[in-house]
């Protein structure tokens, strides 16, 4: 891992005009941002979100998770806030990447649920490493978060980097027809707390 920031600019969105960073990971030619409104460095807790990569739910209005969902309900509650931190962390796929989610949803479709399907394809469950965290928190100055997820995992991943997390705050969104064995196998097998 080998971290560093670029550059900063505004980024209007339509609930808030937020400051966009960006990071790159010259290790793995990876490119993260984080989005941020209102004074963050002054060391009072920040209401923060980490969001792994989702392009099928953020951006292609996917139903089979609920990803673009908490993804509008985390910026709108930091609006609402006037104050916060969105990682947008390119983590795609629990960390398997686009394509290989892809293969994933093809045997979720043969009946596998999302853990198996990861198994089938060589992977673990969840390959996700949040250790990035410190170069981004050490930037723009974050010891303390009230982090909104439903993911134990996330709050171990900043304690685990020396930032405090003061809350956690369910983030619960988006449940449809379509995702509902998906996060009957977040809650089931992978110990997300609904
Ligand atoms: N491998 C795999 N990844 C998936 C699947 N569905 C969604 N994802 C990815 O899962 C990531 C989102 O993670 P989730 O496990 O849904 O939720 P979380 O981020 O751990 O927890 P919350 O903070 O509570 O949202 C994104 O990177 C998605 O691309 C799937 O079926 N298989
Ligand atoms: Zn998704």
């Amino acid at each position: 891992m080998a971290v560093s920031f670029i550059e900063s600019s505004k980024l209007p969105t339509p609930w808030g005009v937020f400051d966009i960073h960006g990071f790159e990971d010259t290790e793995n030619s990876k490119e993260h941002v984080v989005l941020t409104l209102g004074d963050i460095g002054d060391s009072e807790p920040v209401l923060a979100r980490v969001h792994s990569e989702c392009l099928t739910g953020d951006a292609l209005f996917s139903m089979r998770c609920d990803c673009g969902s908490q993804l509008r309900a985390a910026l709108e509650a930091i609006a609402t806030e006037g104050r916060g931190a969105l990682f947008y962390l390119r983590q795609e796929g629990r960390g398997i990447g686009l394509m290989n989610k892809i293969r994933a949803y093809k045997l979720q479709d043969a009946g596998a649920d999302t853990v198996e399907a990861n198994e089938q394809l060589g992977f673990g469950a969840d390959m996700r490493d949040y250790s990035l965290l410190t170069v981004m928190c050490e930037h723009l100055k974050i010891n303390k978060v009230r982090l909104m997820t439903n993911n134990p995992r996330k709050v171990k991943a900043f304690t685990d980097q020396g930032v405090d997390v003061v809350e956690r705050l369910p983030l619960q969104t988006g449940q449809n027809p379509h995702n509902a064995k998906y996060l009957a196998t977040k809650s089931g097998k992978l110990g997300h707390l609904f």
